[in-house]
């Protein structure tokens, strides 16, 4: 059996419900074998819960946080207040405002404390994975590698693509 990696990514989202709209971030995490842990916090409902994870996050050897919300979506922001960690913002699609809440919520942070905001939607959930896939590479020369294979492979992929556009174009 192989080992389970360390857990460098803390995944936190408002409420469970948002799992279902943001479980694309684990995967991304999954695919270059980072360990990390999911839980439901609310800056609004559990406070206080939200604040001991981000101050002790540090010395529980988290290298960063993703924060995924809703609507008034403040967790992101409330996380990046008590850490030094980077904070990575996820706005999660909502049914009354189409994510444009949580989106204005998550990226207009005031200045001197930053939370990197992904798209609402879309590739967000995975663009959050894969960017904390980045931020760790920095420190990480084996995930570094791996991640500069996936840019290649990924290359292959959308060259592929236009060949085969290129041919329908042609008939
Ligand atoms: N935006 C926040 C925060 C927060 O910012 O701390 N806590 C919960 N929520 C959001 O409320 C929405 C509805 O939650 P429920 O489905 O539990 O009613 C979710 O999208 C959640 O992220």
């Amino acid at each position: 059996m192989s080992e389970k990696p360390a857990v460098k990514v803390g995944i936190l989202m408002g409420s469970d419900s948002d799992w279902p709209k943001i479980n694309g971030v684990a995967k991304a995490l999954e695919e270059f074998g980072v360990g990390y842990e999911a839980h439901v916090m609310s800056a609004h409902r559990t406070p206080h819960i939200v604040g001991e994870f981000a101050t002790t996050a540090v010395e529980r050897g988290l290298k960063v946080i993703i924060a995924a919300a809703g609507g008034a979506a403040h967790l992101a922001g409330v996380v990046a207040a008590h850490t030094t960690l980077p904070v990575i913002g996820l706005p999660v699609p909502t049914p009354e405002l189409g994510g444009l809440d949580s989106l204005l919520s998550t990226v207009q942070m005031p200045g001197d404390v930053p939370v990197a905001s992904m798209a609402v939607g879309m590739g967000g959930p995975r663009n959050a994975g894969l960017f904390a896939v980045q931020i760790l590479s920095l420190s990480d020369p084996e995930l570094a590698a791996k991640f500069a294979e996936f840019k290649t492979k990924l290359v292959d992929k959308i060259t592929a693509k236009d060949a085969k556009f290129q041919e329908s174009l042609a008939k």
